[in-house]
């Protein structure tokens, strides 16, 4: 396989993660939670410092934040290796997600989210230089789901088209994409080089409960697919067929939030390595597996303690 040189840009989500793990259902009332904690997150940027922990030596990253933790932001980016280019909204702030993570149900976790400035990201902010040395472009889903952040995600797909980079897209949220409508969310992403979905996004975008049968319709759309099935792997597809399996390493699951952010980034960072997709599917899954046992979206000293 040809090795393209350069880096990698993200355009994507940035915000605040409350992270709480609970070990008793939710229920009207109050409960101790077994552990609280406030950490950077969101797609694009777990995306971004995944791909820099697996190896990934330019990562860059374009987001918008809010004034009250821009600060913070870029520097937890900085420590993770990545290079952030992060546009203060003048009005909103950074937004925020409250991760309920339940203990007892295999780490799975219910996102509540407030935006905030992540989905204002706008054509303004965009501009055809910054692939100036980028091998491959990744868009977060997120992105599809506000009106000016879809325009500045087409802008960034029109230019990365225009110069022969390679784009990525991880749709991010089945529960976001069955608000804005399959139709639309795959007329935005056409063009697109590579999908990422998860199996539920897969099944979304499909309509075929079989992650297989969705590997391979979703592969008649785009050059190539990678699903992430989660404790099953990952199925990669192209050209109307499955091509290879990954398989998932078993572990003690703590904190499913990022998981697929931990897959994505460690696939991107295999591909722009010169690792072919099936392989780089399987660093995914390493990666992914390991990002679960611990708390919040992001590796390892990414995160101040
Ligand atoms: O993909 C996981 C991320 O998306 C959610 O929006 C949270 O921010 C979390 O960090």
């Amino acid at each position: 396989m040809t090795v393209r040189p350069g880096g990698l840009l993200v355009v994507g989500d940035v915000v605040t993660d409350v992270v709480a793990l609970h070990r008793t259902p939710l229920a009207p009332g109050t409960d101790t939670a077994a552990d609280i904690r406030t950490v950077p997150g969101g797609a694009g940027g777990n995306v971004a410092c995944w791909a820099a922990h697996w190896g990934c030596p330019d990562v860059r990253l374009l987001g918008r934040v809010g004034a009250d933790s821009a600060a913070w932001h870029e520097a937890a980016l900085t420590r993770a290796g990545v290079r952030p280019r992060l546009v203060i909204d003048p009005r909103e702030p950074t937004g925020t997600v409250i991760c309920l993570v339940d203990a007892a149900a295999a780490a799975e976790r219910t996102f509540l989210s407030d935006n905030g400035a992540s989905l204002r990201i706008s054509p303004d902010d965009w501009s055809p230089s910054l692939l100036d040395g980028v091998a491959r472009l990744h868009l977060s889903g997120y992105l599809f789901f506000g009106t000016q952040s879809r325009a500045a995600a087409a802008e960034a797909l029109a230019s990365a088209r225009a110069r022969g980079v390679p784009v990525s897209v991880d749709p991010a949220s089945a529960g976001f994409l069955a608000r804005l409508g399959v139709e639309r969310f795959l007329a935005a992403v056409q063009g697109v080089e590579t999908l990422v979905p998860s199996r539920a996004e897969a099944e979304l975008l499909t309509g075929l409960p079989d992650p297989s049968d969705a590997a391979c319709e979703l592969s008649r759309r785009f050059p190539s697919v990678v699903v992430k099935l989660g404790t099953d792997g990952a199925l990669v597809a192209w050209g109307g067929e499955v091509r290879g399996r990954a398989s998932s390493v078993p572990v003690r699951a703590r904190d499913s939030t990022g998981a697929g952010d931990a897959f994505t980034g460690a696939l991107l960072a295999a591909l722009l390595g010169g690792a072919d997709l099936v392989a780089a599917a399987e660093q995914g899954c390493g990666a992914g597996a390991r990002a679960v046992t611990r708390a919040g979206g992001r590796p390892p000293g990414a995160v101040e303690r």
